[in-house]
């Protein structure tokens, strides 16, 4: 399912753009995402940030959910992600750990911006430009490295 035909593409982006609509009129953000898995499932989200106070259920994020849970897979491998704004680095990550081959978006981080979304600002962080947003530090202790070495020595382990 990576290679959708423009008008696909086009279909699917203005189904995430509708549910993006009408969420602000639920009461919900100004966000929504399709997953098209590899059959040609179609899954959708809506952002749900305020209602189930849950900072992480950004569209994508939700549609993701949705489509591993509906499938009974970890791995959305073949799968196409279709996005009404530009995938902030949280929905990214949830993308690429999700394994789905494809993003295409229509509105971008400079649009939410506009609307008082911080996505643009995130990006500069992790672009290293804003390093002030969040501290991280690095504490290495002894024990460090158990859960990994815990981890290889189980037999039975379902990586990921
Ligand atoms: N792409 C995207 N950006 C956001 N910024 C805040 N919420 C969202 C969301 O649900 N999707």
């Amino acid at each position: 399912m990576s290679a959708h035909s423009a008008q696909q593409r086009d279909e699917y982006l203005n189904l995430a753009i509708q549910l993006a609509v009408h969420n602000v009129s639920d009461g919900g953000g100004p966000f929504g995402a399709v997953v098209v898995t590899a059959d040609g499932t179609v899954h959708e989200g809506v952002n749900r940030v305020t209602r189930d106070h849950d900072p992480t259920a950004h569209a994508e994020v939700v549609a993701i959910r949705r489509a591993a849970a509906a499938s009974k897979r970890f791995d959305l491998t073949g799968s196409v992600l279709y996005a009404s704004c530009e995938p902030c680095p949280l929905c990214l990550s949830a993308t690429l750990w999700a394994r789905i081959g494809h993003v295409y978006f229509a509105a971008d981080r400079h649009g939410a911006a506009k609307a008082g979304f911080d996505d643009a600002v995130f990006y500069e962080y992790f672009a290293g430009t804003r390093p002030e947003l969040l501290p991280v530090e690095h504490a290495e202790l002894a024990a460090s490295n158990e859960p990994f070495d815990a981890w290889r020595n189980h037999a039975r382990r379902t990586a990921y």
